[in-house]
């Protein structure tokens, strides 16, 4: 593994008397994809949030290709290239989805002056997220109002929104949630077409979808690191199940 292009030491966030992340070690070379996991309430979106900006840490470092950034807000992590997947609640759901896609390029890149001209002046920006969508495999569904789409070709989109940004690296917080089995099934493979070209820290619940994709499964639980392993290694490792059996192993 190369040297890391995102790492925390000993990162740190508490509410109120609760350690959400407790003093986390983590790395993500160039073109992995690591997947975090661990059972409900372990850590894994506020320490998303640290990373990218939404949480300022209360201890601990967090280093983009060696540069401290702990202090950097989110939107000067997003201009290193430091992208969060947009939530479906950011798509405008009049517009069409290239619409949505060239919005968020052109935000991205920054056009202040340009923001309210009408978006389908922008033949450039248009074109791109064109090329973005029929990459995604959304090519039917491009000029359809995106409030029309369906919810997994909406989670696509948000996902198309970041990639037009050409992220450095790409946080993706449970993309599979509330998918039905076809559409699951079309963003592993769409998710599976990134690897190697992106970089990915893939938050998800979707076990079957995270042993698919990992290259290195990162595991939480109460805010501290469990695991941190090939997906093989941490499917057999003991720790990581008696942390997602909880209680129950206790009365079992
Ligand atoms: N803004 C906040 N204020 C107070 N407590 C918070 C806040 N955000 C998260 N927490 C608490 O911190 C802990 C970690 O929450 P977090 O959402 O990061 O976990 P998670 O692993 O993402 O959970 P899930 O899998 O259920 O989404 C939880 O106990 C949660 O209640």
């Amino acid at each position: 593994m190369g040297p890391a292009l995102l790492e925390t030491q000993g990162v740190m966030k508490r509410f109120g008397g609760l350690n959400a992340v407790d003093r986390v070690d983590f790395t993500l070379a160039p073109g992995e994809l690591v997947a975090v996991i661990g059972p409900n309430g372990a850590g894994k979106t506020t320490f998303v949030n640290l990373l990218s900006g939404a949480l300022i840490p209360d201890a601990g470092t967090v280093r983009f290709e060696g540069r401290d950034i702990s202090r950097l807000p989110i939107d000067a992590r997003a201009r290193l290239g430091i992208a969060r997947s947009f939530q479906i609640a950011s798509i405008f759901p009049d517009l069409s989805a290239v619409e949505n896609v060239a919005l968020a390029a052109q935000a991205h890149a920054g056009h202040s002056f340009g923001f309210w001209r009408p978006v389908r002046a922008e033949t450039t920006l248009l074109a791109a997220a064109e090329a973005e969508l029929a990459g995604i495999g959304l090519a039917e569904a491009a000029h359809r109002p995106a409030g029309q789409l369906s919810h997994g070709e909406k989670r696509l989109v948000e996902i198309a929104m970041a990639l037009v940004t050409k992220p450095r690296v790409l946080l993706l917080d449970e993309p599979m949630a509330g998918l039905g089995v076809a559409e699951a099934r079309r963003m592993v493979s769409f998710l599976a077409s990134l690897k190697g070209h992106f970089t990915i820290l893939l938050v998800e619940h979707d076990m079957d979808a995270v042993f698919a994709l990992a290259d290195r499964v990162f595991v939480l639980a109460s805010g501290a690191r469990v695991a941190d392993a090939p997906p093989d290694a941490v499917r057999a490792d003991p720790r990581v199940q008696l942390a997602y059996l909880g209680d129950d192993a206790d009365a079992g």
